[in-house]
Parts: structure tokens; C-alpha cells; sequence
């Protein structure tokens, strides 16, 4: 299959196994007293973002205690009976409700092994469950992804200083205040596996790049099995283990910013591998946060190096490459 997207031909590319590495350095960069050391922290995501595309991030503002009532949240959402979770649809187009096993990645063409529940808050209409199925749900939900908007906006106006805009340039591109809205904070259920169970040619999460501009990615101690390659190493297929810790976020460039920088900013692409045998087989949850440029922001980098288009045709594109049901 090729599609009109360098992007999503680049993504058929990474689907095979390749090997792993542990010769990059995952960085971590602390971000405590943000204001004042900002441009020491610039540098140092700059330099993380333009060397491998990730890093990590520490003492970024949200308390552990917020993050963990996140997750039992999430846990208690993919708990509930399916037919309550079925009342409340992904909205395609719009990143927001329930699915299940109905992504497929261009890179492998066979279902992720997860479920996910997305939110991105001009569409929840009728999609939150009621007080009585999830009491609390949607105002834990609603708080811990306006922290997260928080740090991605702080995030991203060090890049856009770095890269010549102002420094508010993409707090105004994702502005929650107007129905144009898209940022997307989705929650990530990965099955548990049998003991026995074959998984292969099974991805929990086969290999893709963000549609965003930036992602926040929280996982939990113990539930490993994502991996890394950075896509100016996309010709090495060589993938470098996460190991997750709660208190850090595992930050990563998306497409969006990979065009608004005129690839001066590469995305890196991603993947959850399936436990081997020998790996801890239960359930995997993981919160991520995409700071998706609202619908109506045309993305256009000052070189031109892509042909501008608006964020929301740049969504609906890659949506349908990997929804296609
Ligand atoms: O769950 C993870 O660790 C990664 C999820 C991810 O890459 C995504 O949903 O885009
Ligand atoms: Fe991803």
C-alpha cells in the first residue's frame, strides 16, 4: 500500500522486528523552577529533541498522587462491563470514546492488542459514563489532562522560541478555550496474556509516529514494553527499551512539529511489544496526552518544506490509515 503522506509511507517501512540497542541514552531532563531555568532547560530539550526525538521529564508540576488517581480512573474505566463501554463509541474523526482492537497501524496491518478511551473535550457530549457506572470519572479525567496541556504548552514554547516563533505561538495553536479544540488525552488498556498464548506477529502497539505535535506518555512501574527508534535512525530499525518509571513522563516529537519545523525537529517512532514468555504477562495501562494543533491552524513551516494544511485535514488523514473499520 503507499498513501500521499511521506509519513505514512515512512510508517510501512518500520513494521518488521529489527534489533534492539541500549546504546541510546533516554534523557532526563528536570524541570523544576521552570520559569526561571527555562532557558537552560530549552537547551537541554532542544538538544534531546533534535539528537533522538524523546526524553523523559522530572519534577514537571503534576504530583504522583494525581498521576496514580489517573490511572485508577483508567483502570476502573476498562473494568466496566462492555456493553456500558459500548455505549460510548469512538468518534473517529473527532479522538474522542471507547475502542477496541480496531487500530491498525500501516506498519503491520493487524489490530493493536489494546483497547483505549479517548477524550478530547469539545466532543464528549453524551461519551462520559454517567455518575452512577463511574462516579468521579470525568472530573479526574478532566483535571489530569489540563495538567498535562500545562506542561505541553511549556514544553512547547521552549521549541518555539527555538525555532523563531513566539514563545506563545503554540499555547495560541492549541487554545482549549474554543470548539476548534483537538488535543486528545487518551487512556491505554494492553490485554493480559495467557501463559501459553502466541503472540506472534501481535503488537500490543505496532510501530507508528504521533499525529501530534507533542506526546505526553505515562506509564507504570512494571509494565514495560516500549520501545524507541529515533526517525532520522529509521534506516538502522535498531529499538531502544523504555523502562518505565512513574515519576517521570516519557515525552516524544509528533508529526506536526516534525512539519512546523521543517524537519528540523524529527518525530521518532514507537512501538509496545507483546510480553515474551518470560516477561510479566498482565495487564498494561499506560495515559497518553497528544497536543494535537486545534482544527482550524494551518500547519507551515517558515522553509515550506511541506505543502501547508490545516490540522484538521492533517487528523482526518491519518485517522483513516489506521481506522479503517
Ligand atoms: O502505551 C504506550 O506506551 C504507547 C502508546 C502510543 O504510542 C500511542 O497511543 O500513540
Ligand atoms: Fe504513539
Amino acid at each position: 500500500m503507499t498513501y500521499d503522506m511521506t509519513e505514512l509511507n515512512r510508517e510501512t517501512r518500520m513494521g518488521g522486528l529489527g534489533t534492539e540497542t541500549t546504546d541510546r541514552e533516554v534523557r532526563r531532563i528536570d524541570l523544576s523552577d521552570f520559569e526561571n531555568r527555562r532557558s537552560e532547560i530549552a537547551e537541554e530539550l532542544w538538544s534531546a529533541a533534535t539528537d533522538i526525538g524523546f526524553f523523559q521529564i522530572v519534577n514537571h508540576g503534576i504530583d504522583l498522587d494525581q498521576v496514580r488517581e489517573a490511572f485508577a480512573a483508567a483502570e476502573r474505566f476498562f473494568a466496566l462491563p462492555t456493553e456500558v463501554k459500548a455505549q460510548y463509541p469512538l468518534k473517529k474523526g473527532f479522538n474522542s470514546g471507547w475502542e477496541s482492537m480496531t487500530q491498525v497501524r500501516p506498519s503491520i496491518g493487524t489490530p493493536d492488542q489494546k483497547e483505549s478511551y479517548q477524550v478530547t473535550r469539545p466532543h464528549m457530549g453524551d461519551l462520559w459514563p454517567t455518575a452512577d457506572e463511574l462516579g468521579g470519572f470525568r472530573e479526574t479525567i478532566l483535571d489530569f489532562e489540563a495538567k498535562c496541556w500545562g506542561i505541553a504548552m511549556d514544553l512547547l514554547s521552549c521549541f518555539a522560541e527555538k525555532l523563531g516563533f513566539e514563545r506563545d505561538f503554540f499555547t495560541r495553536a492549541h487554545d482549549p478555550s474554543v470548539a476548534t479544540y483537538q488535543s486528545t488525552l487518551r487512556l491505554l488498556h494492553y490485554f493480559p496474556l495467557a501463559a501459553d498464548a502466541d503472540v506472534e506477529g501481535m503488537w500490543r502497539a505496532g510501530a507508528h509516529t504521533d499525529f501530534d505535535c507533542l506526546t505526553l506518555l505515562f506509564q507504570r512501574d512494571g509494565q514495560g514494553g516500549l520501545q524507541l527508534c529515533p526517525g532520522k535512525e529509521m534506516d538502522t530499525q535498531e529499538w531502544t527499551s523504555v523502562v518505565p518509571a512513574e515519576e517521570a513522563i516519557t515525552c516524544n516529537i509528533g508529526d506536526m512539529l516534525m512539519r512546523w519545523s521543517d524537519d528540523v525537529l524529527p518525530s521518532n517512532f514507537h512501538r509496545v511489544k507483546s510480553p515474551g514468555v518470560t516477561d510479566y504477562r498482565g495487564a498494561r495501562y499506560s495515559l497518553a496526552f497528544f497536543a494535537q494543533a486545534n482544527r482550524d491552524v494551518t500547519i507551515e513551516g517558515p522553509a515550506g518544506k511541506y505543502p501547508p494544511i490545516t490540522a484538521e485535514d492533517y487528523i482526518d488523514q491519518r485517522v483513516r490509515a489506521n481506522f479503517a473499520r
